[in-house]
């Protein structure tokens, strides 16, 4: 079943990240899909013939909160394209001292604290699966971000682990405090369900984040404010373009990854008792285990 596929790579722009430049033969793509509407028309093309797509996780004009981003969708949609490999990019707090503004944190690990309901599963309706998550991220595309990252000079931080708010409020110092003791290094509002989607969608999935702020946990630093997020923000988007280019480029043109079949040993449900509706609806997502 571990077979090359074609590798076709898309970007989940995060905030601040509303566009890539390069694209050739760009369209934008108005893509339906069973779990509702993608955040944005998704914009596809190519570079040097290699297949590219991008989504604004918020939209363009940030319309959606993270709570409100449809993460079902939006993976769903990618998935429908063709996508084989997502890089989300994200802007973070930095919980400890030399994740610092202006660096760069590729995690590999994630704690989720969200709360508020967040569609989290392609899995209900009448089909049980269980995806294994210990290890949230793909390792392989990692490597990329890594090299693209020191292709480009920024200061980068490989590993640990991202703490995921529901937000949209910021924390409070008591929880910043609180997640730098339970070992995390970075926080933000999206990598959850984003993550668990793209894995049961059999995605690799990884995240490049941008750290923005020290949060609240450090005494001699103003509290994070969005003002304060946008100033750097501004001066991250561009090296954050440059990098996801150059991911691009380096990812070859085929790849193998045990994540391709992340779900063929995950559902529990017998096939024939399956809801013909829910098979239709995940025909894409899972029909290749079905036939
Ligand atoms: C403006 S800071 C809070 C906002 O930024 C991050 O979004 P994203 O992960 O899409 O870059 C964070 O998660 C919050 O949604
Ligand atoms: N301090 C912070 N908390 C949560 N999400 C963020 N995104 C950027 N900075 C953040």
């Amino acid at each position: 079943m571990n077979q090359f596929k074609k590798t076709y790579l898309a970007f989940i722009g995060g905030s601040g990240l509303y566009d890539l430049p390069g694209i050739q033969n760009l369209k934008e793509e108005d893509i339906s899909t069973p779990f509702g509407s993608p955040s944005d028309k998704i914009i596809t093309g190519e570079i040097d013939g290699k297949p590219i797509a991008f989504i604004p996780r918020h939209g363009k004009g940030h319309r959606f909160t993270p709570s409100e981003v449809n993460y079902r969708a939006n993976i769903y949609a990618l998935k429908k394209l063709g996508v084989t490999h997502i890089v989300s990019v994200s802007a973070v707090g930095g919980l400890q001292e030399n994740t610092a503004p202006g660096t760069a944190v590729i995690p590999t690990q994630i704690i989720d604290k969200t709360t508020y309901i967040r569609e989290r599963s392609f899995f209900g309706s009448g089909v049980v699966g269980h995806i294994s998550f210990a290890d949230p991220y793909c390792t392989d595309l990692q490597k990329y971000i890594s090299k693209a990252c020191e292709q480009e000079k920024v200061t980068t931080h490989m590993g640990g682990a991202l703490v995921c708010i529901e937000g949209p409020r910021f924390s409070s110092r008591a929880e910043s405090h609180s997640f730098r003791k339970e070992g995390a290094v970075i926080i933000g509002m999206t990598a959850m369900p984003e993550a668990i989607l793209a894995r049961e969608a059999e995605i690799a999935y990884a995240t490049l984040a941008f750290v923005t702020d020290y949060d609240c946990w450090k005494e001699e630093t103003e509290p994070v404010t969005v003002e304060a997020v946008l100033a750097v923000l501004k001066k991250n988007v561009e090296a954050s373009k440059r990098i996801a280019l150059a991911i691009h480029k380096h990812l070859p043109l085929e790849s193998k990854n045990h994540i391709f079949n992340a779900a063929e040993f995950a559902i529990m449900t017998d096939k024939s008792l399956i809801p013909t509706e829910t098979k239709r609806k995940l025909d894409i997502l899972y029909g290749k285990y079905w036939k």
